[in-house]
C-alpha cells in the first residue's frame, strides 16, 4: 500500500511538475508583457512536434535536437509573436480584449499550421528527454523557478523588468527599454512552453489538439497564483497533480464510479473552473470588453445577395446528397449566437462550443427518450439557455481577461466532464430527422427556415430597446448603468439567449449529420468560431452567413487545418490592421429610428420657461434652437419646508468613504440638495468631489453614513436603480455610447430613466432642449467636439425625466458662450423644480451661477 502511495505520489508530482513549468512560463510572460498568452499550449505543442521532427524524422541525436528546439526554436517563436503580433498591438494602444483576440488567433493559427504540416492524427513516438525518472522532471521546476527568481532579483534586467511591471510609462521615461523587456519575456515564456511540451509529449499522445488544450487546463495554477506568485503556482500545480493521481485509488461502486473517474482524470479542469469562476477575477473592471467596430455601416445589397446565394446554392445545384452543406445553416446559427453575446453585448465568449454541444446532447437524449425530434429540439433550446444562464451567472461579473478565462473554463469543463463522458453519451444515437425532412435537401431547407427565424429575432433584438441597452453596456458600462440600464440582467440575457441559439445550432447539426460527435464541439472549435466572428465583424448579422460557408468549405475542400490557419492569421493581425468590417461602407450609416411616433408640437418642444442650449458657433453639424432665451436666475420653485426653505430632495448624511488603496476620500460629509435649486461643490484636485458624486449617484457605496432620497434610504441602491428613481448624472470625461448615434444615446436615457412610457417624445424633447435636434442627431458621437458631447450627455440625462441632476465638471471643455448657455439652462431647469448638483474644479461660470456654493477640501465640506 505504502509503495502504491509512493508510486502515485511520484506520478502526480511528475504531472504537477509539468503544470508548474506552464504556470511559471505564463506568469513570467504575463508580468513582462501584460498578456495572458492563451496560445502557450500551442507553442508547447509546436515545440514538441519540432523535436520529434528533428529526432524521429531527420535522425538528429536527442540532446543537440533538444537544445536547438528549446534554446533556438522556442525563443525564436516567442520573438516572432512579440514582433509580429503583440508589439504592434501594444504600440497601437490596443485594449486587453483585442490582445486576447490576437492570442486566440495565434492559438488557432499554430494548431492549424501543425495540422497542415504534421497531420491531425495522434502520435506516440515523441522523444523522451529526461528518461522515466519523474524526479529528474521534477528537478526542472525548482531549477527554472530559481533561474527566474535569480534573474528578477539580482540582475539589471530583473530590476528593469520590475520597473516595467510596476509602472511602464514611468519606466520608459527613466530610460528602460520596455520593448526589450517584453521581447525577453516572450522568448522566456516560449522557452518554458517548449520545455513543457517536450516533457509532456511522451506521456500524453502528441496531437495538435490535445496538448494545447492540456496546457489550457493547467492555466489554473497561474490563475490560482493571481498571475503573480511563482511559489503559489508551483505549490498549486504539485498539489493538484498529486491529488489527481491519488484519486485513481478510489473505486466507489455504482453511479459514483464514472463520476469519480471523470473528476480524477480532469482535476486540473475543475481547478481551472473554480479558479476562473470562484476566485476574485484577475484583470481590471470596465472598459475592457470587446470594443465595437469603429463604424457600423450599410452593407451593399450585393453582399447580402452573395450571402443569400451562398446559402441557397447547395439545394439548387447539388444533387440529393448535401451531407456537408447541412452543416452550414446550423453553424451559422451557432455563429449568430456569438453576434449576440460578443458582437452586441461586447462580452468575450470563448466557450460557445460547449453550449452547441449541450444543445446537441439534449436533443439526442430527449429524442432517445421518445420525444419527436422537433419537440426534442424545441425543449433542448430553453434547456441550453438555462445552462447558459447558470454558467454565465458567476462569469458576468468578470471583465476582459477574467471573463475570457471563465468562459474558456466553462467550455473546457463541459467538453471534458459532460460531452466526452460515457455517463452522458454512452450508446447515444443521433436523433432521426423529422418526418418530411429526412432527405438532405428537405432538411437543409428546414434549417434555412430556422436560420431565417433566428436572424429575424436577433435583428429585432438589436434594433429595439434591449439591443440599444446592450450596445450601451458594451460601449460604456458605468454610463449605461447611470442611464438606468441593469448591467447584470442584460448580460445574463445576452449569455442565455446566445447559449439557447448555440444549442439550436448544435441540435440541428447533430441531427443533420446523423451523429453525435463530441469533437465537433471541442473547446478549440469555440476558439475558432469566436475568432472567425470577431475578425469578420462581430456586431453584424451578415457575419455568420459568410463565416459559416467559409469555414465549412475550408474544412471540406481545403487541406485539414486550412480554416484554422486562415482565421488564425486574420485574428492574430486583428490589432495591427484596422478592425475588420471590410464589407461595410464606412460612414454610410442608416439613420437611427427617427422621431416617428413622437407627438408633434407641444409634446416635443421644450417647456416655454426653459431655454434650449445654443449650438456652438463652430458649426459641428449641430443645430437647434437659439440659446438666447432667458430664465436666468429663476430658481427656487421647489417644495418648501416648514420654515419656508426648499425641502432637501437628496441628502448625504455623514458619509465616509475609503478607496481600496487606503485613501479616505470622504470624511463625515453631510450635504443637502434642495429641490428646485442649483448647488455647486467646488474644490481642488483630490478634494473628494468625484467620490461624493459617485456615492450620491450609486456608483460607490460609503463605508459609513447614508444617502437619503425624499427621506428614504437609498444608500444600498445601485446606479441603475437610482437612475430609475429619478437621479441622473453626467461624467467628468464625457461618457457616451460610441457605436450609437446621438439620438440613440439620448433614447437609451429615455427608455431607462424615471419615466419610460413615451421614450420617443422624451428623446425629442431632450434633443430640442440641448440643441441637438438637427442633422447631428444621426451622427455617431466619435469625432464630435467636446461641447457637443457634453450636450449629448446632458440630453441623455434629461431624457429620463429626472428630478435630480448631478453634473460632474460640466463646463470642462466648453467655451465661454457654451458655459453661459449651460448655466442659463440649469437655472431654468431648477426653476422648473429640478434639483441640480454641479461639481466643479474652480468656481467657473456654471458653478458661480449656483444658488449655493460649497467648498470641499481634504474630503471635508467646509461649513
Ligand atoms: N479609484 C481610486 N482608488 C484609490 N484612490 C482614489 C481613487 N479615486 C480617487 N482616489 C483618491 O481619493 C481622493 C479623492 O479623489 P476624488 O477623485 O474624489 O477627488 P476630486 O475632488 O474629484 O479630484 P479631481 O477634481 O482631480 O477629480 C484623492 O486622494 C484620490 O487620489
Amino acid at each position: 500500500m505504502a509503495s502504491l502511495t509512493y508510486e502515485l505520489t511520484l506520478a502526480g508530482l511528475a504531472v504537477g511538475g509539468a503544470a508548474a513549468l506552464t504556470g511559471i512560463g505564463l506568469i513570467v510572460t504575463h508580468r513582462a508583457t501584460g498578456v495572458l498568452n492563451l496560445a502557450h499550449g500551442a507553442v508547447a505543442m509546436v515545440c514538441a512536434y519540432a523535436l520529434r521532427q528533428l529526432v524521429v524524422v531527420w535522425g538528429w541525436p536527442l540532446w543537440p535536437a533538444a537544445l536547438v528546439t528549446l534554446l533556438v526554436l522556442a525563443p525564436a517563436l516567442g520573438l516572432l509573436l512579440d514582433r509580429g503580433v503583440f508589439r504592434p498591438l501594444a504600440r497601437s494602444g490596443a485594449d486587453p480584449a483585442r490582445t486576447l483576440v490576437a492570442s486566440t488567433g495565434v492559438f488557432v493559427l499554430l494548431v492549424g499550421a501543425a495540422v497542415l504540416l504534421w497531420g491531425g492524427g495522434a502520435r506516440d513516438d515523441a522523444p523522451v528527454l529526461l528518461g522515466d525518472d519523474p524526479w529528474l522532471q521534477l528537478a526542472a521546476v525548482p531549477a527554472v523557478a530559481c533561474l527566474v527568481t535569480a534573474v528578477t532579483r539580482w540582475t539589471r534586467f530583473g530590476r528593469e523588468l520590475r520597473a516595467v511591471v510596476d509602472n511602464r510609462p514611468l519606466a520608459v521615461l527613466s530610460g528602460v527599454d520596455a520593448d526589450r523587456i517584453a521581447a525577453a519575456g516572450w522568448a522566456f515564456g516560449a522557452f518554458t512552453a517548449g520545455l513543457t511540451g517536450v516533457l509532456l509529449a511522451p506521456y500524453v499522445r502528441l496531437d495538435p489538439y490535445g496538448l494545447p488544450l492540456l496546457v489550457v487546463e493547467v492555466m489554473a495554477v497561474a490563475v490560482i497564483a493571481r498571475m503573480r506568485s511563482l511559489p503559489v503556482a508551483i505549490g498549486a500545480a504539485l498539489a493538484v497533480g498529486v491529488t489527481q493521481a491519488q484519486l485513481t485509488r478510489l473505486h466507489p461502486e455504482g453511479w459514483a464510479e464514472p463520476l469519480v473517474r471523470a473528476v480524477g482524470a480532469n482535476l486540473f479542469v475543475i481547478a481551472l473552473l473554480v479558479a476562473a469562476l470562484v476566485l476574485p477575477g484577475i484583470g481590471g473592471k470596465g472598459g475592457d470588453v470587446l470594443p465595437p467596430a469603429p463604424r457600423a455601416g450599410r452593407v451593399p445589397p450585393g453582399v447580402w445577395a452573395l450571402a443569400a446565394g451562398c446559402l441557397l446554392l447547395p439545394p439548387a445545384v447539388a444533387g440529393p446528397d448535401l451531407r456537408t452543406a447541412v452543416r452550414v445553416p446550423a453553424l451559422a446559427i451557432v455563429l449568430l449566437s456569438l453576434v449576440v453575446v460578443t458582437g452586441r453585448a461586447g462580452q468575450i465568449a470563448l466557450g460557445q462550443a460547449a453550449y452547441a454541444g449541450l444543445g446537441a446532447l439534449f436533443t439526442a437524449l430527449l429524442a432517445a427518450a421518445g420525444l419527436p425530434v422537433l419537440a426534442a429540439l424545441a425543449l433542448a433550446v430553453p434547456l441550453t439557455g438555462a445552462a447558459g444562464l447558470l454558467t454565465a451567472w458567476p462569469a458576468i461579473r468578470r471583465h476582459g481577461l477574467a471573463l475570457a478565462l471563465a468562459t474558456l473554463a466553462v467550455g473546457v469543463a463541459v467538453s471534458r466532464l459532460v460531452l466526452t463522458q460515457p455517463y452522458a453519451t454512452a450508446g447515444l444515437a443521433a436523433p432521426a430527422r423529422p418526418a418530411g425532412f429526412t432527405t438532405d435537401r428537405a432538411y437543409y431547407l428546414l434549417e434555412l427556415l430556422l436560420l431565417a427565424a433566428a436572424l429575424l429575432l436577433v435583428a429585432a433584438l438589436r434594433r429595439g430597446r434591449t439591443g440599444r441597452a446592450l450596445a450601451a453596456l458594451r460601449d460604456h458600462e458605468p454610463a449605461a448603468e447611470a442611464a438606468g440600464v441593469a448591467a447584470t440582467a442584460h448580460k445574463l440575457l445576452a449569455f442565455a439567449l446566445a447559449a439557447a441559439l448555440a444549442g439550436l445550432g448544435g441540435g440541428l447539426l447533430t441531427t443533420g449529420v446523423q451523429a453525435f460527435d463530441p469533437t465537433a464541439f471541442d473547446p478549440l472549435r469555440g476558439l475558432l468560431w469566436f475568432a472567425a466572428v470577431v475578425v469578420l465583424g462581430a456586431d453584424h448579422l451578415l457575419t455568420p452567413l459568410l463565416a459559416a460557408p467559409l469555414l465549412t468549405a475550408l474544412d471540406a475542400a481545403g487541406p485539414a487545418g486550412a480554416a484554422a490557419v486562415v482565421i488564425g492569421l486574420l485574428a492574430a493581425r486583428v490589432g495591427p490592421i484596422p478592425p475588420l468590417t471590410p464589407l461595410l461602407v464606412p460612414g454610410d450609416r442608416p439613420g437611427p429610428p427617427g422621431p416617428a411616433g413622437a407627438p408633434a408640437g407641444a409634446g416635443t418642444a421644450p417647456p416655454a420657461r426653459v431655454p434650449a442650449l445654443a449650438p456652438p458657433a463652430r458649426g459641428d453639424g449641430a443645430d437647434g434652437a437659439d440659446g438666447s432665451g432667458g430664465a436666468c436666475g429663476a430658481e427656487g420653485s421647489g417644495r418648501a419646508d416648514a420654515r419656508g426653505r426648499p425641502a432637501a430632495r437628496l441628502v448625504a448624511e455623514g458619509l465616509w468613504f475609503t478607496h481600496r488603496g487606503g485613501v479616505t476620500a470622504l470624511r463625515d460629509v453631510t450635504l443637502a440638495l434642495p429641490a428646485g435649486r442649483v448647488t455647486a461643490v467646488v474644490g481642488p484636485n483630490g478634494a473628494g468631489k468625484s467620490t461624493l458624486f459617485d456615492c450620491l449617484a450609486g456608483a460607490a457605496r460609503p463605508r459609513r453614513g447614508r444617502v437619503l432620497l425624499d427621506g428614504g434610504d437609498v444608500t444600498g441602491r445601485p446606479a441603475h436603480v437610482r437612475a430609475r428613481l429619478g437621479i441622473a448624472r453626467t461624467f467628468q470625461q464625457p461618457a457616451l455610447f460610441a457605436s450609437l448615434s446621438v439620438e440613440e444615446n439620448v433614447r437609451v436615457g429615455a427608455e431607462r430613466g424615471r419615466r419610460r412610457d413615451r421614450p420617443a417624445a422624451a428623446t425629442e424633447r431632450a434633443l430640442l432642449l440641448t440643441g441637438l435636434a438637427g442633422p447631428v442627431r444621426s451622427r455617431l458621437t466619435a469625432g464630435l467636439p467636446t461641447g457637443t458631447l457634453r450636450r449629448v450627455e446632458l440630453a441623455r440625462a434629461l431624457a429620463g425625466d429626472p428630478h435630480t441632476l448631478l453634473l460632474d465638471e460640466p463646463a470642462a471643455g466648453l467655451d465661454a458662450a457654451e458655459a453661459a448657455a449651460l448655466s442659463r439652462l440649469l437655472a431654468a431647469l431648477a426653476a422648473d423644480g429640478l434639483t441640480v448638483l454641479v461639481v466643479e474644479h474652480d468656481p467657473d461660470p456654471v458653478a458661480a451661477a449656483a444658488r449655493t456654493v460649497r467648498t470641499m477640501d481634504g474630503g471635508r465640506l467646509r461649513p
